[in-house]
This record gives structure tokens, C-alpha cells and sequence, in this order.
């Protein structure tokens, strides 16, 4: 037995979690699942035993039997399960200024695209992507004392070349010269990708809509709906105080990447666009592979991220600074035994993968300029105060000299300071001393205090305490600091509005100005899936020998067309109930306004009555009311949270149809391609 171990201390290294897609053939006998000891045994037939080799499918013949440790194993687990487990803590720790990336990896079909964005499926089966942006997005209305900026990119890998996948949104940049990728400051981003300001979870949601309509996939005998290319869904967060005079921000970005599923060309029947599509994918996985295992080993120098694409444009996100989450997807068929081990060795060897997250502050230079010159003025304005003061001493210290002053008006410390201070003291007229300095004082002043000496004698302040120009400094530095505070105010009020579309870098660092990539996916890629599970009907599909309309439409209904109908009028269902729930609510939302106005009314009613008979107070002085008027503040109180929560709900449902709606927008797309 091959004991294959997660690396030393799980709490810096890459997570792993495995994800099992639920089957009917699932291989009992040779997966044993242990979700509790999250580990998973597999056993697979040794060579010589009665199968033939195809059906065993297992390359590696010097092993039968493996056992992997992981960070936890989803097995019939709900999409929202999974997102609780894996995904919230990236949102936070997102908003907390942490890169975070989660990534999933396994063969085809085995539910990498059901699990990261759960497109085209029924709303409860919305996936990672969705699930995250509403969770981000009820975070930022929750942090109101935190200005959150959200940009979104959807980035696509297609054999090797990358797409924009957000290129067709009506502010996005004509496609002009193809995308590069560049590395700046650490970090690595895509120059003439679009970089798209999300404001709220709607236009999040847009922009992931519109990149699944966008992205290439194909049909071939293990998926229906198999992706042809690597995607990665990236959330780029701002994170600042809305305190203007504070500099420092943070930033960071969330990758959601899924990747397109290694497969076995006997297995999938792949031929002419989707096999070379297939010898792309498992190329660039195998690189990833290698850079996966360069990263474990030790004392290794150099790291061959620029193999490829993928690699290059993940250099940033796989472990290192970054939170890494694995998501390894298997298929416990009895006939994918070979991909799950392979899988799961993949998975193991990124386990060991270092991870050790930092948190990306930052200091914004134009604030800092601002703050600095709010305080030079303020400065200045005290310097200003301060010499005035000194003008008017000496004026009135001048006319006590000349005799025609009685008093010097000296009502603190800071003037009794500044008056000896002034060369004209002390003055010639006998026994009219304002303040005479107690014996001893001489002791307490340092030699720094110039001034507070005059004509050799020491001085001190009337209360026995020295006060030298620390003393006085300190009284300057609290005024100072008080109108500092009212100043930064003053900056906080000066928010600067932000351009809606981007073309810089993301994290707002410069850069990426030069024009967008070429727009979308070869809509070939679905055409090419009709009929295609059946090889006879796969032939039929391929260039120059393409079926006849009737043909090609009695196939789709057979093949696709009834699987998509019913999840279309699953997803219109949905809808229509959600839309029922929000009218329902929307009229309850109504009754309970009018039944707060109308309480409202009845307590100001009962207040005048109280009022007019005259107020009464228990001897604690708290007013007393009586019965009816305790009752109906009680009712308004549960009103008003009721209407609250109703409201939040109703929020939250048009939130939910509008997913819904986009859902039936792509199964109807789908329907008609
Ligand atoms: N956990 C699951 N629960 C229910 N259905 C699932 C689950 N995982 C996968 N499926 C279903 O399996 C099918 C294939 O899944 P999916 O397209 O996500 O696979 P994939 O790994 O992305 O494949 P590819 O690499 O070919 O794109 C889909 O119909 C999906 O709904």
C-alpha cells in the first residue's frame, strides 16, 4: 500500500479538498471514502486479474493500492455546503487585504465547471463564483465604514492563446493587439485585458454571465458540455478607510479557476477540433504539473512558470503569499479509476505546496502628500498665532515699562513663558514684578530652555512646576492636534469619483493601458456538440459532412434538447416561484408601511392626549405612560423589524431573479444554438 501523505504542517501549505461527483456506478469496492479521517483509499485491480487491461484503465502497474490524506472530502455534499467550507474564507480574507485562489483540477466531466460557477444549472446549483460575489457584496453593505472597490476580469486560456472573455461588454475596449501577460511589482496581470468596475452583485453577475456565454466548450462522450479551455474569474478588491486622511489601503484578488479536464482521447472519442483541443489541455496541465512539483522541491532555484500560459498568469497564486484552496474533482466511476488515482496524485503533490499568506498594505502617496500639507499649513497657522501673541506681549509688557499699563493681563502659563521670554524684561519699574520665579526654579530648566533665563536669575511658572519648552510644546502639540483632526475632515469631504471603466492594472498600479484581446470563443465549439455522443452522429458533425437539418434536429432533441428543455423549465420555475414569493412579500412590505404610518399616527395621538392631561414622572424622573400607548410603541417596535427583515428578503429575491433570468437566458441561448 503506497501511503501518500500531505506535507508536514498543514497550516502553511496549499489546501486540498476532493470533491466526489456523485454516480451510479460508483466503484464501491475499490474507492473507500473516509470523510471523518479525511482520507480516501483506492484499490485497483492488480495486473493478471480478470479484466482486461482497457476496463482496469490503470497505467501505473507497480502499484495497486493508494492511500491519500486530504484537507476534507465533499462527497454528496450541496453546492452551498461547499462554498461555506471553501469558499466564504476567501471573501474575508479578500476584504482583509489576502490574495486567495481556488482552483479546480480532475478529469473531464468529474464537475469542475459545476463546481466553480454551476452555470446553466438550477439556482440552488449555482456554484463558487456566484455564491462568493453575493457573499462579497452583503460584506461590503455590512463594512460601511469602509470605501470597497470591486473589478472584475474573466480570462480565458484557449489552446494556449488568451481571450478576454468580457470583450463583447458594451464598455469594454475594441480587441486590438493580443493579450500579454506582465509582472509588476510581484504580481502578474494581463496588459489589454479588460478590467471591469463592478458596483454591485447585478453587474458582478453580469459580467459573469456574459464571460459562460462567451467561453468555448464542446460535447464529446464523457461531458455534453465539456470546457475546451482554462478560465479564471477574478475578483480584484480595493479595501480603504472612508477617512479620507488615512493613507494606508489594502488590495488583493480572488482567482476562481477552472480548468479544463484532462482526458483519455479512446475515452472521450475526441477527433479533429475537440482532439486537438484535448492534446492543448493536456499539454498545459502537464505543465502545470511540472511547476507544481518544482515549487515542493527544495533547494530548487528556478521554476519554469513560463512554460505556459496557465502557469505564467498563476505564478503569483499558486501557494507562496497566496491562500491556495485544490479542489480535486474525481468520478468514482468504476471506469475512471486510472483519472482518479491521477488526480489525486496531482492533489497530493500540490498539498506540499508552501502557502504562507501576506497581507497586501499599502500606502496611497497622494493621500500621504495631502495629510503632510494639512499639517505644514496647520503649522504655519500656529507659527502665525504664536508670533502674533509674542507682538501683543511685548506691546503690553512695553507699556507697563512705560508706565502706562497697571497690570500685565496674563491668564496662562504659555504668556507668563513668552513674557520672559521678551529681552524687555525685566522691567525697570521697582516692585510692579507680574510674576516673580519661586527659589529653586533654576534646578528644573535645562540647558536647551534659552530665554527662560534673564539677567542671570532663573525663572519658573507660579505653580512650582518648570516650564521649559517641553512643557510648551506640549500645550502647541494638542491645539495643533485638535485642528489637525477638523482639517482632515475637511480632506475627508473631498472624495475624488472614480471613472466606472478601467484599463489600468487592476490593483490600480499603472500599466495596462494598450488595447483589448480578440472577443470571445469559436462559436464552431458548440456546433461541433450536437449529436456527438454518438460516434456515428460525431462524424456526421464534422467539417464537410455536416447532417441534415431534419437529422441534425431529431438528434439534438434525442441527445440535448430534451436534457436542456427540462432544465430550462427548471430554471423557469424557479423563477416563477421567486417571482411569486417577491410579489406576495412586496404586498406584505406595503401593509406593514401602512400599518407603521397608522401606528405612528395613533402614538402621536396618544401622546397629545397624555401631554394635555399632563405629563407624570416616577421619582427617578422617567416619564410613565399608560397601557395603550406601552402596547402600541411595542407593535410599532415589531413593525418596523419585521418591515425590515421583509425588506431585506426582498432585496435579496431580486437578486435571485435576476440569476434566475440570466439562467434562462443561457438555456434559451443554449436551446437555440
Ligand atoms: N457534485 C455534483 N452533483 C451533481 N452533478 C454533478 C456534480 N458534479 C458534476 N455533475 C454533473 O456532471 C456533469 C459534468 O460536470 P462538469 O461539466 O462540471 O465537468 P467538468 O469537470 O467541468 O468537465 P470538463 O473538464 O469536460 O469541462 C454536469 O452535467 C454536472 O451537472
Amino acid at each position: 500500500r503506497k501511503q501518500m501523505k500531505s506535507g508536514g504542517n498543514r497550516s502553511k501549505k496549499v489546501k486540498v479538498w476532493v470533491r466526489v461527483r456523485p454516480s451510479q456506478n460508483f466503484a464501491d469496492d475499490a474507492i473507500k471514502l473516509d470523510p471523518e479521517g479525511r482520507s480516501l483509499q483506492i484499490s485497483v485491480p492488480r495486473p493478471g486479474g480478470d479484466q482486461q487491461p482497457q476496463q482496469r484503465g490503470f497505467a501505473n502497474n507497480q502499484r495497486s493500492d493508494w492511500s491519500f490524506r486530504t484537507d476534507g472530502i465533499f462527497s454528496n455534499s450541496s453546492q452551498q455546503e461547499v462554498y461555506e467550507t471553501v469558499g466564504a474564507d476567501l471573501i474575508e480574507s479578500g476584504l482583509a487585504g489576502y490574495n486567495g485562489t481556488i482552483m479546480c483540477y480532475g478529469q473531464t466531466g468529474a464537475g469542475k465547471t459545476f463546481t466553480i460557477t454551476g452555470a446553466t444549472e438550477m439556482f440552488h446549483n449555482r456554484g463558487l463564483v456566484p455564491r462568493a460575489l453575493s457573499h462579497l457584496y452583503k460584506e461590503i453593505e455590512a463594512k460601511s465604514d469602509l470605501a470597497i472597490t470591486v473589478r472584475i476580469t474573466y480570462l480565458e486560456i484557449y489552446n494556449d492563446t488568451m481571450l478576454d472573455l468580457l470583450a463583447t461588454m458594451p464598455d469594454s475596449q475594441e480587441a486590438g493587439s493580443p493579450l500579454v501577460i506582465t509582472e509588476e511589482n510581484g504580481g502578474v496581470y494581463v496588459k489589454g485585458l479588460n478590467v471591469h468596475l463592478a458596483q454591485s452583485e447585478e453587474e458582478a453577475l453580469n459580467l459573469l454571465f456574459e464571460g459562460e456565454t462567451n467561453r468555448a466548450t464542446a460535447a464529446h462522450a464523457l461531458n455534453k458540455n465539456s470546457s475546451r479551455s482554462h478560465t479564471i474569474f477574478t475578483v480584484y478588491l480595493e479595501t480603504r478607510s472612508r477617512f479620507q486622511s488615512n493613507s494606508k489601503y489594502t488590495t488583493s484578488k480572488i482567482n476562481f479557476v477552472d480548468l479544463a479536464g484532462s482526458e483519455r482521447l479512446q475515452k472521450t472519442l475526441s477527433t479533429g477540433k475537440t482532439q486537438q483541443e484535448a492534446s492543448y489541455i493536456n499539454k498545459s496541465l502537464s505543465f502545470l504539473e511540472q511547476t507544481v512539483i518544482a515549487l515542493t522541491e527544495k533547494n530548487r532555484d528556478h521554476v519554469p512558470y513560463r512554460q505556459s500560459k496557465l502557469t505564467h498568469y498563476l505564478k503569483d497564486s499558486i501557494g507562496g503569499g497566496c491562500k491556495t484552496i485544490l479542489i480535486a474533482n474525481i468520478w468514482g466511476d468504476v471506469r475512471q479509476l486510472d483519472e482518479t488515482v491521477s488526480t489525486m496524485r496531482f492533489a497530493q503533490r500540490m498539498s506540499c505546496v508552501a502557502s504562507e499568506p501576506v497581507e497586501n498594505q499599502r500606502t496611497d502617496p497622494s493621500i500621504m502628500v495631502k495629510v503632510l500639507e494639512a499639517e505644514i499649513a496647520a503649522l504655519k497657522k500656529e507659527l502665525a498665532m504664536h508670533n502674533t501673541l509674542r507682538f501683543e506681549l511685548r506691546q503690553q509688557v512695553q507699556r507697563y515699562i512705560d508706565g502706562d499699563l497697571d497690570d500685565i493681563d496674563l491668564t496662562s502659563i504659555r504668556q507668563i513663558q513668552a513674557v520672559f521670554e521678551l529681552n524687555c524684561w525685566p522691567p525697570s519699574r521697582p516692585g510692579r514684578v507680574a510674576a516673580t520665579p519661586p527659589e529653586g526654579a533654576a534646578r528644573s530648566l535645562g540647558p536647551s530652555t534659552s530665554g527662560a533665563q534673564l539677567g542671570g536669575e532663573a525663572v519658573g511658572d507660579l505653580d512650582g512646576r518648570s516650564f521649559g519648552i517641553a512643557a510648551r510644546s506640549e500645550v502647541g502639540m494638542d491645539e495643533s492636534g485638535v485642528f489637525l483632526q477638523s482639517k482632515r475632515r475637511e480632506a475627508a469631504a473631498a472624495t475624488a469619483a472614480s471613472s466606472k471603466k478601467q484599463r489600468q492594472h487592476p490593483l490600480g498600479a499603472g500599466g495596462g493601458s494598450s488595447s483589448g484581446a480578440a472577443a470571445g470563443a469559436d462559436s464552431e465549439g458548440t456546433l461541433d456538440a450536437v449529436g456527438s455522443s454518438d460516434p456515428a452522429a460525431a462524424a456526421a458533425a464534422r467539417p464537410g459532412t455536416p447532417p441534415s437539418r431534419t437529422q441534425a434536429f431529431e438528434e439534438f432533441k434525442k441527445e440535448l434538447g430534451s436534457e436542456i428543455y427540462r432544465i430550462l423549465n427548471e430554471n423557469r420555475t424557479t423563477m416563477m416561484d421567486k417571482k411569486k414569493e417577491y410579489s406576495n412579500l412586496a404586498s406584505q412590505v406595503n401593509t406593514t408601511k401602512t400599518e407603521i404610518d397608522r401606528s405612528r399616527l395613533r402614538l402621536d395621538a396618544l401622546k397629545v392626549e397624555r401631554e394635555a392631561q399632563g405629563n407624570l414622572y416616577t421619582d427617578e424622573g422617567e416619564l410613565i405612560i399608560n397601557e395603550e400607548e406601552f402596547v402600541e410603541i411595542k407593535k410599532l417596535r415589531q413593525l418596523k423589524e419585521s418591515y425590515k427583515a421583509d425588506f431585506d428578503r426582498l432585496k435579496e429575491l431580486k437578486t435571485q431573479i435576476h440569476y434566475c433570468q440570466k439562467m434562462v437566458d443561457l438555456t434559451r441561448q443554449k436551446l437555440i444554438q
